[in-house]
């Protein structure tokens, strides 16, 4: 198990890591996830004694990695997969490691089978292209049949079918019962892959929870509802009957009506009582994607001007639980500086209904229950995100 207390690390004035706790348990796939320069790599590192924390204490069975008994046969890790010497063959590569903790050479070529790089064992890495420097990288990991394992993005550069090897991979080395601890920014990866989570946001706890209850306490089911296209005015009709029924109604770009809080076969007698013909009524469930970038909205450090995502910014559904207020890691130290507030004109602005473009007429939600300003908006939306600047 890897566990850690407080953790904290700081780079001069930047506060990377802020008093971060958790445990990585055996049995099962750990996801980490966070935006870009949210601190998982520095977490990775200080797990394995490559960065010393400011404060706080990390763990693997109990010890600092740097007190662990021969780590290189209790822990493996993939954290930067080209660092390796490029002039040596992959073979000789894995030989060097293995000499260095007393693992037999015939271990080399078990771990090199795995990962399938057999036929250019004998190539110098340097010829390696994205997807066979990670294979090494994680054969390297493998060496010492390690019962914890840490992997910083693994399956960048593989292939469709090179993921779903990872992902296999992952799964079956929890399953016989080692700890997998794995970051990655890809969400529908980690949703097939990890059975729970870590997500941070500027160096600080925002979830620990299994995946699952992380979609469920971050999101909403929803209905799609659609009328006919060549009666506009239907659509319009049903959301007004929507929305007085007690149902958020947020229209769609594609012309559909996204509905929460009222259930499919109430959404279907209302349009029936009112005369309405429906052309569509689903069920959906957000996804892994749609609850992360919801939960780290305010936490991202890195953003386009032109951002398409800032309708995942919306009030929370109803009984999701905000995360807890933190205190932003750095503020007020030299060299922290707020991002500037949500300008009229600008990027679309927090609290606008999903999927909703900053020109569109429709931009008004249907009913009472939405929370949400008519378009152009300048001002917060009511129930601003917990973790947004410009909420505070
Ligand atoms: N050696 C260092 N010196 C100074 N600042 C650092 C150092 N290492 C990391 N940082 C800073 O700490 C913060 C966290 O970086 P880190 O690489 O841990 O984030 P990350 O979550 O792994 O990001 P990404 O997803 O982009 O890989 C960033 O602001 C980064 O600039």
């Amino acid at each position: 198990m890897i566990e850690a207390v407080g953790l904290t690390k700081r780079y001069g004035a930047r506060t990377a890591v802020h008093n971060l706790s958790f445990q990585v348990r055996p049995g099962a796939v750990t996801g980490f996830l966070g935006p870009n320069g949210s601190g998982k790599s520095t977490t990775m590192r200080m797990i394995l004694g490559l960065d010393t924390p400011s404060a706080g204490a990390v763990t693997i069975g109990g010890h600092p990695y740097r007190r662990l008994p021969n780590a290189p046969r209790q822990v493996g890790a993939l954290l930067d997969a080209k660092a390796v010497h490029g002039g040596r063959s992959a073979r000789n590569h894995l030989l060097c490691l293995a000499q260095l903790s007393g693992i037999p050479a015939r271990r080399v070529d078990e771990v090199l089978g795995v990962v399938g790089l057999q036929a250019v064992a004998k190539k110098r890495s340097k010829g390696f292209s994205l997807g066979m420097g990670q294979r090494l990288g994680i054969a390297a990991a493998l060496l010492g049949d390690p019962q914890v394992l840490l992997f910083d993005e693994p399956v960048n550069g593989l292939d469709p079918e090179g993921i779903l090897w990872v992902r296999n991979l992952m799964k079956s080395l929890a399953a016989e019962g080692r700890t997998v601890f794995v970051s990655s920014h890809l969400m529908s990866e980690m949703a097939l892959t990890a059975d729970h989570l870590i997500v941070i946001g500027r160096g600080q706890l925002l979830a620990d929870t299994s995946i699952s209850q992380f979609i469920s306490q971050n999101s909403s089911d929803f209905a799609r509802v659609r009328t006919p296209d060549t009666e506009p005015a239907l659509r319009e009709k049903l959301g007004t009957v929507l929305g007085g029924a007690g149902g958020q109604v947020l229209p769609e770009p594609d012309g559909a009506l996204r509905v929460t809080g009222l259930p499919l076969p109430r959404i279907s007698d209302l349009a029936h009582e009112a005369g309405i013909r429906l052309w569509e009524l689903s069920p959906h469930q957000a996804s892994l994607e749609e609850a992360y970038m919801r939960m780290t909205q305010g936490a991202v450090d890195y953003r386009s001007t032109d951002d398409k995502l800032a309708g995942f910014d919306q009030p929370l559904p109803p009984g999701a639980q905000p995360p807890p207020q933190l205190p932003v890691p750095g503020q007020g130290q030299p060299g922290w500086y707020p991002p500037p507030p949500p300008q009229q004109g600008g990027p679309v602005p927090a609290g606008r209904p999903y999927g909703i473009p900053a020109q569109a007429p429709a931009g008004q939600p249907y009913g009472a229950p939405v929370q949400a300003p008519a378009a152009p908006v300048a001002a917060p939306a009511p129930q601003p995100h917990p973790y947004r600047e410009d909420s505070r």
